[in-house]
C-alpha cells in the first residue's frame, strides 16, 4: 500500500472520490486539483457528476471513499459550515441573496458585525455603519458599480444580484470561491460583467471553480478546464492549447482524453490503492 503525498502547491486537491446513490455511481474515483489564483472551469455532460464533485468539495455530501486536501493537509468536511471555515465559499445556482435586504446586509448576512465594547457584546447591537463602510469598500475594490450600498437587492437586475452573491463569497472565502452556473440566467451584457468580476476575484489571489455549460464563458476566462465524464476527471486542459470543439468531443466521449494535451499540475493522482 502506498501513501499518497498531496501536492503542496495546490490550494485544493481530491483523490479517488467515490459516491454511490443505490445503483447509480455519481463519482467513480474522481480526482481534482485547484491551483492558487486560478480560474478552473469544471465542464461535463448532464449527469457526468459535476454537482456530486462540488458537493463533496463544499461539505454538502460526504463521499463513500477518497480524500480531500486543502493546502496539502487532509480535511474531512462534515457539513458546508466546516468547508466555509476552511475558506471555501460557494454560490449555488439558486441565488442565496435575500431580496428584502439591502446590499450591505446581504454581504454580512449571518456574519453581522457587532458594535465594539458592551453595546455589542451584551446588548448585541449591530455595527451598521461599520458594515456599510466595509461593504462599500469591498464592492469598490471589486469594481462593482452600484448606486448605493443601502439599495434593496430586489431593486437590482439579475446580473447585479449575481454580482452581490459573488462579492459576498469573495469577501468570506479566504481560499476558494465555487460558482455554480453563475451566468445561466443572464443576458450577454450582464454575463460579461459577471465574467469580468470573476477575473477580478481571481486577480485578488483567490482560486475560483467555475461550473458551466457555456463554452464561450469557459474559454473567455478559464485558466484551465477540468473535463468530467462518467463520474471522474477525464483530463484537465488549457484553453490556450485545446480547442472548444475538442473539449466538447472529450466531454461526450467522441475523443479519447489522451488525444488532447494535459495541463495537470500534480501527476499520478489517480485513486491510489491506499484510499
Ligand atoms: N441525491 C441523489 N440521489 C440519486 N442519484 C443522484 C443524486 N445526486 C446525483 N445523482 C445521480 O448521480 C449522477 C451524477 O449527477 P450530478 O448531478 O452530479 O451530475 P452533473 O454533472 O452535475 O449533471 P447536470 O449537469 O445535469 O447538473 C446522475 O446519474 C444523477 O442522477
Amino acid at each position: 500500500m502506498t501513501t499518497f503525498e498531496p501536492s503542496t502547491g495546490l490550494v485544493m486537491q481530491a483523490v479517488g472520490l467515490t459516491k454511490r446513490y443505490g445503483h447509480v455511481v455519481a463519482l467513480d474515483g474522481a480526482d481534482f486539483e485547484l491551483a492558487k489564483g486560478e480560474i478552473l472551469a469544471v465542464v461535463g455532460d448532464n449527469g457526468a457528476g459535476k454537482s456530486s464533485l462540488i458537493k463533496v468539495l463544499t461539505g454538502a455530501t460526504i463521499p463513500d471513499s477518497g480524500s480531500v486536501f486543502v493546502d496539502g493537509k487532509p480535511v474531512h468536511f462534515k457539513n458546508p459550515l466546516s468547508a466555509r471555515l476552511a475558506g471555501i465559499e460557494t454560490v449555488y445556482q439558486e441565488l442565496a441573496v435575500a431580496t428584502q435586504l439591502n446590499i450591505a446586509q446581504n454581504l454580512f448576512l449571518g456574519r453581522e458585525l457587532r458594535k465594539p465594547g458592551l453595546r455589542g457584546r451584551i446588548l448585541r447591537q449591530l455595527d451598521k455603519s461599520g458594515m456599510r463602510q466595509q461593504a462599500a469598500d469591498h464592492m469598490k475594490n471589486l469594481g462593482i458599480r452600484i448606486q448605493s450600498i443601502n439599495q434593496k437587492v430586489e431593486t437590482l437586475s439579475g446580473g447585479q444580484r449575481q454580482a452581490v452573491a459573488v462579492a459576498r463569497a469573495a469577501a468570506w472565502g479566504k481560499r476558494v470561491v465555487i460558482l455554480d452556473e453563475p451566468t445561466a440566467a443572464l443576458g450577454v451584457r450582464e454575463t460579461n460583467q459577471v465574467l469580468n468580476l470573476i477575473t477580478r476575484v481571481r486577480d485578488q489571489g483567490l482560486s475560483v471553480v467555475l461550473i458551466s455549460h457555456s463554452m464561450p464563458d469557459v474559454f473567455q476566462i478559464a485558466d484551465r478546464i477540468h473535463i468530467h465524464r462518467l463520474g471522474r476527471r477525464a483530463v484537465v486542459v488549457s484553453p490556450k492549447t485545446t480547442s472548444m470543439s475538442d473539449v466538447v468531443a472529450v466531454m461526450t466521449g467522441a475523443l479519447p482524453p489522451d488525444k488532447v494535451q494535459s495541463s495537470l499540475i500534480a501527476t499520478g493522482a489517480t485513486s491510489p490503492a491506499s484510499h
